[in-house]
Formats: structure tokens, sequence, C-alpha cells
């Protein structure tokens, strides 16, 4: 079970530990599982909550056992209202477990506030003088689990790592961080799959390592190998509406096809997938074919591949093999992988490249999952209700813009780089459907259209032309978007959502086109020109404040958190400068029509612009309505001044070259 983390303050340490915790709960022998935390922060911070978290876990894991709980976060837990008699043995249990849980609270926080606080211990000493950009490796078991045997008050291993990091290094972020954690776990516990989570996922769902097993060994059964099963990602926070439409009909479409697009988190990998086989490697019982045996375990071509490392080698062999693990002492590979740790131990191997989590894209989940079912590979979906794991989004404004940015920066990376969907038409194995969901997927260049179609009504009407054609094709437009804004509206109130969320969705998507995604193509240039290399910033995550009076409903999903709650705040951020720009621009021109700046005939018999256009153009402005209230609005949630002079300068230039031209 892997975690990645890699920003303390982005990530709060208690919500990592929390994640940690759900899994270490889960239904599963514990002598079968290992959580690996890959720190890529290098914070003493995360590692001194984890080594209080493994203390606590030992009453935290039996407790969630003994009493059979669904939820087994602890932060999460312990905001439903508690229901038992007084007095109980659970009464007492429980009590005991919340005191201890307050406990764990109270020592991450006092520590986050005062770091003398993390102790003197000898163990931090790998933390000084360190920097979350330049550190060697730190590899740190917190507890090894060596009861043997599955019994219930097990804890199963944890262990914390973070990969050596150098200025002028290339760390590949989160795969980068992934691969680590691929290799370590291979050393440590090799366990033939892996589960990957973000570390804000927590597991919601204590059946969810059963759920994927039978898929695996179900699947195993036939032709038709799995490669990965996917939870879809759900939240518990925040407006997400607009992304759960999309998962519950593209995402249930494409599953039905070759299988799910992996989304980096929930997600349980086999091993061998990840270390590069495919499926016509395979004999029917699943074994190697012996062609596969005396080419993939070659030496020459096992060390290129994977590494010089003979310990990592010796465990891929074993993996590959399907070996059983003999139960080893975690402690005895602490050497060897921190050797498969250092900056340099990738160059020249298949790291990368064909070997584990790939790295020529921001999203390395949607290229890893093309890299994955180009070969041959099905994948499998499961959405149990509740859903299997619960982690946090960006509620709206900035951080959902650079979260869209970095995303939409990935998909472009993904059609351009050699395993595009694109080039996909010369491999058969992508079957078709899939190639054009990847597609799909990734089609966030459309942010130059989106942007032309917002400011095109304006300029017809400053311009006195007409956008809209005449007659029947009008009418065949008119029909046609029509009928892609009632279906769009179906889909929604089918799922039972309200109009005013599907009218706050495609606002949401209006404006992330025309700034996130439009920025991600100048990333793009900026990135073949050689002038600007890309960077993964972490999404800042939240767990919502505890109340334990709480009615058990938790944080709510309002409907109206979205950016047309009114609730949008403003910065002098690039980011929002399209969309004022927009709203200004069509304003000045509906403006413009009533004070009479240009001679509208209202008609469009003299191929003047007319109603339709103002329509358009009241149209774009309603979209854009977050930023029409911002214009009033004071504070946070109001545009700032430096944007709004920009914007301002550019809606005039645009309006003098419209009306001269
Ligand atoms: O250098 C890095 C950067 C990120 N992470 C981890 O990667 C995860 C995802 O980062 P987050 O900021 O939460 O990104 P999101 O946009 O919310 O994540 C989605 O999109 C990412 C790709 O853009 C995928 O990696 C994620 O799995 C997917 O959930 C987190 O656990 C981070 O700690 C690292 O370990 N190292
Ligand atoms: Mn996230």
């Amino acid at each position: 079970m892997f975690v990645p983390t890699a920003d303390p303050v982005r990530e709060p340490p208690i919500m990592v530990v929390n994640t940690v915790l759900s899994l270490l709960a889960v239904n599963y022998p514990a002598n079968k599982l290992a959580c690996y935390v890959s720190d890529d922060g290098c914070s003493p911070l995360t590692y001194f909550s984890l080594k209080e978290a493994s203390k606590f876990a030992k009453i935290w894991v039996p407790f969630c056992k003994k009493y059979n709980l669904k939820v087994r976060a602890p932060f999460r837990y312990f905001l439903n209202p508690f229901a038992a008699t007084e007095g109980s043995e659970f009464s007492r249990d429980w009590e005991m477990t919340k005191r201890e849980y307050e406990k764990l609270c109270r020592k991450v926080e006092d520590a986050t506030g005062d770091s003398h606080l993390l102790g003197t211990d000898n163990e931090l000493e790998a933390f000084s003088n360190t920097k979350p950009n330049d550190h060697s490796t730190i590899i740190k078991v917190v507890w090894e689990n060596k009861g043997g045997v599955g019994d219930e008050k097990e804890v199963p291993h944890i262990v914390y790592i973070s990969r050596e990091k150098r200025p002028n290094y290339l760390h590949h972020y989160k795969a980068g961080a992934m691969n680590f954690l691929a290799r370590v776990s291979g050393l440590m516990t090799n366990a033939p799959y892996m589960l990957n989570v973000d570390c804000d996922m927590y597991a919601n769902e204590a059946d969810v390592v059963r759920q994927a097993m039978c898929i695996f060994l179900q699947k195993s059964q036939n032709q038709n190998h799995c490669a990965f099963v996917q939870f879809p990602q759900e939240f518990y926070d925040s407006n997400t509406i607009k992304l759960t439409v999309i998962k519950s009909y593209m995402g249930r479409g494409i599953a039905g096809i070759q299988g799910p697009i992996n989304v980096g988190s929930g997600c349980f990998h086999s091993r061998r997938v990840m270390y590069g086989l495919s499926p016509d490697e395979l004999e029917d019982n699943g074994s190697l074919s012996s062609v596969a045996t005396r080419e993939l375990l070659a030496e020459d071509s096992l060390s290129s591949g994977f590494g010089n490392s003979k310990e990592m080698v010796t465990s891929v062999v074993e993996a590959l093999q399907r070996k059983p693990n003999p139960q080893n002492i975690l402690t005895n590979s602490i050497e060897a992988a921190q050797e498969v740790g250092h900056c340099d131990y990738e160059s020249q191997t298949s790291w990368g490249k064909t070997i584990g989590w790939l790295y020529d894209s921001m999203s390395e989940d949607m290229n890893t999952s093309i890299g994955i079912h180009s070969r041959g590979w099905t994948s499998s979906y499961i959405a149990p209700d509740p859903p299997a794991f619960l982690g946090s989004m960006p509620p709206g404004g900035l951080e959902a813009m650079i979260q869209q940015r970095r995303w939409a920066t990935g998909s472009i990376e993904v059609l351009f780089n050699k395993q595009s969907p694109l080039l996909g038409l010369f491999c058969r194995k992508l079957r078709f459907r899939q190639r054009v969901a990847y597609l799909c997927v990734s089609i966030c260049v459309r942010s130059i259209p989106e942007l032309i179609y917002c400011l095109l009504p304006a300029y017809c009407l400053l311009h006195n032309s007409a956008l809209f054609p005449k007659g029947l094709c009008l009418g065949i437009t008119m029909l046609l978007a029509g009928m892609h804004c009632l279906y769009t509206l179906w889909e929604f109130m089918c799922l039972g959502h309200s109009i005013q969320s599907w009218y706050v969705s495609q606002s949401f998507w209006r404006i992330v086109a025309t700034s996130s995604w439009l920025f991600s193509i100048f990333d793009i240039i900026l990135k073949l020109l050689g002038l600007s290399k890309n960077v993964f910033l972490v999404s800042k995550k939240t767990m919502p404040v505890e109340t334990m009076s709480g009615s058990g409903i938790g944080p709510s999903q309002r409907e109206d958190d979205g950016p047309n709650s009114g609730k949008t705040e403003f910065d002098g951020s690039l980011y929002f400068l399209p969309g004022t720009f927009i709203v200004l621009v069509n304003l000045a021109a509906l403006v413009g029509v009533f004070v009479g700046l240009q001679r509208s005939s209202y008609s469009h018999g003299g191929g003047g612009s007319g109603l339709g256009e103002a329509c358009a153009c009241i149209l774009v402005v309603m979209l854009f309505f977050p930023f029409l209230k911002g214009l009033f609005a004071k504070g946070k949630y109001g545009i700032p001044l430096s944007t709004l002079s920009k914007a301002g300068f550019l809606a005039v230039s645009f309006v003098v070259f419209s009306v001269g031209n």
C-alpha cells in the first residue's frame, strides 16, 4: 500500500496519517500487508506523525476489527455521533480510543508549531541539514510486523521513505516517488499487488483489498488479463458534481471497452505489469512463457532495465516468476533500499520509460494507463456504494485552476509523446474505441476555440456583422446546440442533481477552458522552446473541522459551493485575467448597443448584428457570472485593481480593433 506525500503544509501530516491508519485497518491478514509512505517533502514532522500514528494504530486497528467499523479513518469516524449505551464495553473502548486519537492530534499539532517537540531522537538525525530538494535517501522502518500470522490485533508493516533529491536532478514528481516506492517495496516485501492512494484518499470501505483481489484472481482464470483495478475517485468536500457526472457516464462507458483509465489514486496494480510484462508473455496458467523467461530474465536485460542493484534484480525475478515471499526482516533491506533511492539510480535504466510509472507527462496516471492498455492489458472498475476511497478536492478558485492546468498540461503531453493515442492507430492492442476515449479525455486543446467563441458575439456586435447563419442553417445550428444543452441537462437530472448545479458546472468548464487549459498550451509551447519546465504544484488539501457534537453528516456537499456561489475568491494571479477580460468585452459590446455606439439594425436582413448577437453576449456574461460579481464585490471576493486594469486595457484594445475593423 503506497501513500505518497510531498508537502507538510499543503498536505497536513494528520491527514496523511489518517489515510495510513485507514489502510492499516482494512479487513485483510495483517502479515500480508505493508504500508509505505513516500515523503517528497523530507519532513521530520511527517515522520514524527507517522511514528506516533504507529503507536495509536495498535489501539485503532484492533478497535476497528473488534467492532467491525465501517469507516476506518479516525477523523472521519469520530465525526459521527456516539451511538451506544453508556457504560457498555463498546462505550468504554470508544471513549479510550477517542482520547488516544485526540492525544495523537494534539501531539502532531504541537509539533507543527514547535519543532523541538519532535524529540531529540537519534532517529531524527537523518533530517538534520536537509532541504526538501537537497538531501540523501532516508528509509525508516516505523513498525515491523513480526507476528507472522494474520492475527486481528496485528498491525501491518509501516515504512517511511524519502528518496534522494539534489538540485539540478529531475525527480519526476509523483511518478518518480511511485517508482521508488515500487523498488523499496520490492526489496522489502515484494507483494504481487500494489495499492496506490494519494495521501488524502482514505479507505472508506474495510473490504476494499478483498474486493480488488477477487477481480485479480477471477480474471487470472481466463484470457481477459487484468492489469489494474481502479476504484473511482470520490471526495468528501467541496462541490465535485461536475466531475461526478463525467465519471458516471464517461468513466463507466470507458470501463466497458478495454477498462477504466488509471486515475492515479484508489488503484491496485499488478507488480508484474508495472515491471513491463505483456499478456502475450504469459502462458494460460499465468506463468511466464519460455520465450519470455529467456528474454526477460537474461541478466543483462534485467540490470539495464531495472538498474544495477543485485538485490533489486533478484526481487524482480522473483516477482516475475510469482515466487512466494519468505517473511523477510525489513531492516535487513535498508541498505539495498538506500541504494535504489539514489538520484542517478534510474539513469540508463527503463524506469519511467517502459517500467513503472511513466515520466513523459505531468499526468503520470493517464500516461501510465495508456502504456499498460497499449500492451494489450485490460483493467477493471469497481464502484461500490459507499465509495471505497474518499479524498479532498480544491473547492474552486485559484487552487482548482492550478490543478486543472496541471491536468491539462499533462494530457496534452500525453497527446504528443511517443505512445500518444494519436499514434496508437498503428498499435492494434490499444483498441480503437479505447483510443478515442483517451483522446476525448485529453480534449483540453479546445480552449482556443472556446476563447474565440466567448469573444465572437461581442466582436460581431461591435463590428456590426452577423454571427449566425440565416434560414435553414440557423435552424440546424440552434437545433444541435439546443439538443446538446438538453442532453447534458438530462444527464445531470438523471443523477438527481439540480438545474442550478448543471448551470454551475457549465460555467465552471467555460472558466477553466479559457484560463487553466489555455495556459497549459502556453506551458507546452514554453517547454518545447526550452524556456521553462513544468512544475507539479501539489493541491492544497483540507480536512473537515471536527465537530464532536456533529450531526453525523459531516462536511456538506452543498451545491452552491461552486464558482457561482458568489464565494469565488480572486487575487492578482493571471488565472483571473481571461475571465475578467471576457466579461468586460461582452459588457462593453452590450453597453455599446444600448448607447447606440454603432448603428445596429436589429435585423438580420441588413447583414449586421442584432438581437441574436446581443443574446449570445448575455449568455457569455451569464456563464462568467462569478467575474461579473467580482467586478462589484470588495475584499477577497472582488477582482483586484491590477487584474482589472490589465483586463481593461485588453478590453479597450479589443473594442477599438472590433469597431475600427
Ligand atoms: O512531487 C510530488 C508531487 C506530488 N506527489 C503526491 O502525488 C499525489 C497527488 O497530488 P495532488 O496534489 O493531490 O494532485 P491531484 O491533482 O489531486 O491528483 C490527481 O492528479 C495527479 C496528476 O496530475 C495524479 O498524480 C493523482 O494521483 C490524481 O489523484 C499526492 O499524494 C502528492 O503528495 C508526490 O509524491 N510528489
Ligand atoms: Mn488530490
